[in-house]
């Protein structure tokens, strides 16, 4: 199934600078390694914010929820998931 998720983070603003640098870094590990799984597969950011849309393509709700509140920024985001499913206009055959 294949989710959009929208997510935007909001680090305390006095957490100390190594402290979120060291989250940060986890979060990018954690997330290039489910970019190369092919669960995550689409990572972009909005423009002008700290916020990202992603779209993930996993089983179900119960997987999402597992990845998603395993990132290391997940008690620093607000996120917010859109179900998609396939448009009958599309012409794309890669994708269910
Ligand atoms: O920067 C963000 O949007 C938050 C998060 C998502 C992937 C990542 O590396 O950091």
């Amino acid at each position: 199934m294949l989710y959009q998720v929208e997510m935007t983070v909001k680090l305390p603003t006095d957490m100390p600078a190594e402290q979120a640098a060291d989250i940060k870094a986890a979060e990018k590990s954690y997330s290039q390694d489910l970019q190369r799984q092919g669960k995550w597969r689409h990572l972009w950011r909005v423009a002008g914010s700290y916020s990202n849309v992603s779209i993930f393509d996993v089983e179900d709700n119960a997987e999402l929820q597992a990845l998603v509140s395993n990132l290391p920024l997940f008690p620093y985001m607000e996120i917010s998931v859109k179900p998609l499913c396939r448009h009958p206009s599309s012409v794309r055959d890669d994708y269910s």
